[in-house]
């Protein structure tokens, strides 16, 4: 069978969180080992299953991924991204609550960070984030390191 346009595949939908702390920083965290794009730093967050909502995938991913509950959730941005592996639909919220200890359950890395971030590789569908929050908060000049 001929391989659909990219153009043509169904987005996956995607709850992402943009944690916000009250300096302002936000949260990044690092994609486990086995994951497409292993290493890379993105915002937390994951696919939504059958009949979820963007809010509800979001509390359970965080759950999963973080052992935080977060409190509400700010509908922020929608942006489909297209990778050779996926065209996602990605759901960015903010949160700015959350209760309990951060725990890495997928041994994953986090970070708290302000622009310019100073970590890297950054997931190609999180750059756009950045921009936004550059636009947001006056900041000029490269958001992220080279990769
Ligand atoms: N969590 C997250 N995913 C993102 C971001 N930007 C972005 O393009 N993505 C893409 O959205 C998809 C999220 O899938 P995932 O693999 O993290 O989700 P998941 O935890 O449900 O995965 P699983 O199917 O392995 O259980 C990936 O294709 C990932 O590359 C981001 O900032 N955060």
């Amino acid at each position: 069978m001929t391989e659909p346009l990219r153009a043509e595949r169904t987005p996956v939908d995607v709850a992402v969180g943009v944690l916000i702390d009250p300096d302002g920083r936000f949260l990044l965290t690092s994609r486990p080992e086995g994951k497409v794009y292993a290493g890379y730093w993105e915002f937390p967050g994951g696919k939504l299953e059958a009949g979820e909502t963007v809010e509800a995938a979001l509390r359970r991913e965080l759950i999963e991924e973080l052992g935080i509950t977060i409190g509400p959730v700010q509908p922020w941005r929608v942006e489909i991204v297209d990778y050779e592996h996926a065209r996602v639909r990605l759901h960015f919220c903010k949160v700015f609550s959350w209760s309990g200890e951060f725990e890495m359950r997928e041994h994953q890395q986090m970070a708290w960070n302000q622009l310019p971030v100073q970590v890297r590789p950054v997931l190609p569908g999180t750059v756009p984030v950045l921009a936004w929050f550059a636009e947001e908060r006056g900041f000029a000049g490269p958001t992220h390191p080279e990769t």
